[in-house]
């Protein structure tokens, strides 16, 4: 089959990927005959990346990279931004909806990853492994048994139980844990698992708690003094969710104090731009901390997956309009459109859109094969699959473009 056109060629669409997104991705896009690929191996500096956004009309990220307000309006031909991870706060989902840019994610690709970091550092936790491994870099022999327990019979708290906690849980009952968790959605509880009667509850019950939930207004800061203070005396916790969730100065007076008995760490309120030097951390000080640098999803199988699952959603917006699983947008699934024309028009939500749209197409005397609409609040998103040719739906372009409240307009040929 030859290649559909775009509203230009594929080989025109600049794809700019950043924090060394997997070559699965590369490959895909080339796959499906995106030749103007740019690849980085890390992060750019924030006027960097304003320049080259500027540019690009697809971009795909990872954590790291902020794409602010003010980024995003530097992102004059942007159409699409493909966070290849789970989470999505370093994107103002807002800004970019407004700006009639969807944005996707990979909701499950690393979460296994993630699962079986948070299982290992629990064992490593409860057996001590962190401080007895820093004794034996300083040349210290410590065998000893104290404060050193099997998990088995121990209770896992797990707050926020959705992909990765349940995962966490599965595998913990597995080696024989007791599981409960707090969610604030009702949750089906797996195998043997109990829900807590609410986050203090947990606190008091755990042996170790691992949060999993996502970065909110309301979990900013949920575990501070407070909830340390809940927690069982010598009790571990474990975050690999995301910085804001923990007062890392908190649990650094809890750990001073010996309240804790260790912690794994693997997200922080601030993380480095860039590999190399330049990690500061209150918890640095403390020998029985597991630190890791954000590595919880960053296994080359969830990278892999994560490279073709997003990649594949980006190019499917790109070639078909569909916005099947955007974390910010109208969602509309689209059948192929072999023999029409497509065009997609991305609008404020304010009444009398639709009949504005349709007039075009009745002045222009165009019927209309199919039409789709979903409307988010603020952004509504049609798609108008029209017999025209490409002349005619350059036409149509151009009127859909001058209707008032317009963010967006594509022609998909
Ligand atoms: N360390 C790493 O490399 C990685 C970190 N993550 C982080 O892990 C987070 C969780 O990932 P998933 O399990 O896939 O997300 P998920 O969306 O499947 O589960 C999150 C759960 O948290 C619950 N929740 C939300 N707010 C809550 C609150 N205030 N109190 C209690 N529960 C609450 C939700 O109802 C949901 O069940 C992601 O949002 C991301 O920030 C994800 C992947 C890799
Ligand atoms: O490894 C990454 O790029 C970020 C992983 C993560 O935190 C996520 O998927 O939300």
């Amino acid at each position: 089959m030859p290649p559909k056109t775009t509203s230009f060629p594929r080989q025109d669409i600049r794809v700019l990927l950043l924090e060394g997104i997997s070559q699965t991705a590369v490959e895909a896009f080339r796959a499906a005959g995106y030749t103007q690929i740019e690849w980085h191996p890390k992060a750019l500096p924030d006027a960097e990346l304003k320049t080259r956004i500027a540019e690009a009309h697809i971009i795909g990220i990872r954590s790291r990279t902020q794409l602010t307000a003010q980024v995003l309006a530097e992102a004059r031909r942007l159409i699409a931004i493909g966070c290849f991870c789970i989470g999505t706060n370093q994107v103002d989902l807002d800004a970019a909806e407004l700006a009639g840019i969807p944005v996707f994610n990979a909701p499950y690709s690393n979460t296994r990853s993630v699962a079986e970091l948070v299982v290992a550092q629990t064992v490593m936790l409860m057996r001590g492994i962190p401080q007895k491994n820093a004794d034996c870099h300083r040349g210290i022999w410590n065998k000893s048994a104290d404060g050193s327990h099997e998990v088995r019979g121990k209770t896992l708290g797990i707050v926020g139980y959705g992909h990765i906690g349940t995962q966490v849980g599965v595998l913990a009952e597995a080696l024989g844990m007791r599981v409960i968790f707090h969610d604030i959605q009702t949750k089906l509880a797996l195998g043997n698992a109990q829900p807590a009667a609410g986050l203090d509850d947990l606190l008091a019950r755990a042996d170790v708690v691992t949060l999993h939930v996502p970065d909110t207004p309301a979990t900013r800061h949920m575990i501070a003094a407070p909830q340390l203070a809940r927690m069982k005396p010598g009790a571990h916790l474990i975050n690999a969710s995301r910085g804001t969730v923990v007062d890392i100065d908190a649990l650094a007076d809890a750990l001073a104090k010996g309240r804790l008995g260790g912690a794994a760490v693997d997200v922080f309120p601030v993380e480095p731009e860039a590999n190399g030097p330049g990690f500061e951390s209150p918890l640095r000080a403390f020998d029985n901390v597991l630190l890791t640098p954000h590595v919880g999803g960053s296994t080359l199988e969830a990278q892999d997956n994560i490279g073709t699952e997003v990649a594949a959603k980006l190019i499917r917006y790109s070639d078909n309009g569909s916005t099947l699983s955007a974390v910010n947008f109208p969602e509309v699934a689209l059948p192929e459109h072999e023999g029409s024309l497509r065009l997609l028009h991305i609008h404020r939500n304010v009444p009398g859109m639709l009949s504005q749209i349709n007039e075009v197409f009745s002045r222009h005397q165009v019927n209309i094969d199919g039409q789709f609409l979903r409307t988010h609040p603020k952004v509504g998103y049609v798609v108008i699959d029209v017999n025209a040719n490409p002349a005619q739906g350059q036409l149509l372009k151009d009127a859909l473009a001058a209707i008032p409240g317009t963010l967006r307009t594509r022609v998909l040929y």
